[in-house]
């Protein structure tokens, strides 16, 4: 690991488990064959891709499939495709929540062309939708309500249970995405589809997957050799799915360990960050997260004089657009409060030490700003 650099940006992405690098080797140097090929090769390939689905399906709802995908954006993309049948049925509403990744309201926004009407509905100024408005926006035209686990932003918790049942009143399906959420928090039994990658839990960029509940209407999405049960042609990589696989036993097997652990982190960092205002609930939040905020700083001058550091102004997906954080926004922050905010995120890897010194070079920083 590189430790020139702290690194505390592990919602952007984490970086690979020792363990996940053992398990992807051998696909990659020895065993080659294509796993859908009929041959030894092949079936020995075909095997650790079913080890490695049940390994993830492990953290999923029973009853369900698991497709892979080449991330969590196209497992997204994917599971939109559901509302197709479902306007054929007279539906032609979706609602995300107004926090959502990029991943999630940019492809409700896509359908917008095809007739649907798209509501990005409002947070309270915690990050957390109120059940009472959502429940008054869901109707029997609703198709699809899309609502994250863990905000990869501010890291708060979202009701998604209770998003599900609400959804199902009204017979419309609930997708979720659970990309910062999966190993780390309960998913919910009674959602319909969830999206998942693999380089947000110690695994390797390039995979994701999503878990769909059995019934489900999915329209095929890639064409071709008929792969991924016919919806996602293409060759998978064994050593990427090898890797996904271990990644997801690591997070059950360490579950407890790994919770402890940011725990410790998150309260070493609340210490040393004792002068910042945290955005977003603090009763409903994924304690490896934390986004703060501190009157008058500029950020921008703050990660160039901090490089030892590696941390967020905002999302790392929305970072360097210029525009403020659409997260932040739906607090009710004033624009110069998303401005003075930074993301800091912890992980497996990190230690007190890390945290300790990160939060002496960024308050020593802010206060020669301030002063
Ligand atoms: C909450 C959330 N959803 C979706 C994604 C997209 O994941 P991927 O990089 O696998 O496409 C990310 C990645 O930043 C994320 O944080």
């Amino acid at each position: 690991m590189n430790k020139a650099i702290i690194y505390l940006d592990n919602q952007a992405t984490t970086p690979l488990a020792p363990e996940v690098f053992e398990a992807m080797v051998p696909w990659l140097r020895d065993n080659f064959g294509n796993p859908h090929s009929a041959h030894a090769l092949g079936r020995k390939a075909a095997a650790v891709i079913e080890v490695a689905r049940e390994n993830i399906l492990a953290m999923l709802p029973a009853s369900g499939d698991l497709l892979f995908t080449g991330s969590a954006t196209e497992a997204i993309n994917l599971g939109f495709g559901t509302v197709r049948a479902l306007q054929e049925a007279g539906r032609n509403k979706i609602i995300v929540l107004d926090s959502e990744h990029a991943a999630v309201r940019d492809t409700a926004l896509s359908y917008e062309a095809h007739g649907f009407t798209v509501e990005r509905h409002p947070l309270g100024a915690d990050g957390i939708v109120s059940l009472e408005q959502l429940g008054a926006s869901i109707d029997e035209n609703t198709a699809l309500v899309a609502a994250m686990l863990v905000n990869n932003e501010i890291g708060v918790i979202q009701p998604v249970e209770a998003i599900a049942a609400l959804a199902h009143e009204y017979g419309a399906l609930m997708l979720c995405d659970v990309v910062q959420g999966y190993g780390r928090v309960d998913i919910p039994d009674n959602i319909d589809m969830a999206a998942i990658s693999a380089h947000k839990i110690y695994g390797a960029k390039g995979i994701g997957a999503l878990w769909v509940r059995k019934g489900i209407d999915l329209p095929p999405m890639i064409h071709g050799g008929g792969q991924e049960r016919g919806i996602r042609s293409g060759t998978l990589s064994p050593a990427l799915c090898a890797g996904f696989g271990q990644a997801a036993a690591l997070c059950l097997e360490r579950k407890e360990i790994d919770a402890a652990h940011i725990q410790e982190l998150a309260d070493k960092a609340h210490s040393c960050f004792s002068d910042w205002t945290i955005n977003g609930s603090m009763d409903q939040r994924y304690m490896g997260n934390l986004n703060i905020r501190r009157d008058g700083i500029d950020v921008a001058r703050l990660m160039s004089d901090v490089r030892g550091v590696a941390f967020s102004a905002g999302s790392a997906c929305a970072s360097g657009s210029g525009r403020p954080s659409h997260v932040l926004s739906a607090l009710d922050l004033e624009p110069a409060q998303i401005k003075s905010s930074i993301r800091l995120g912890f992980g497996r890897y990190n230690s007190l030490d890390d945290v300790e010194v990160a939060a002496k070079l960024i308050n020593e920083a802010v206060e020669a700003q301030l002063a």
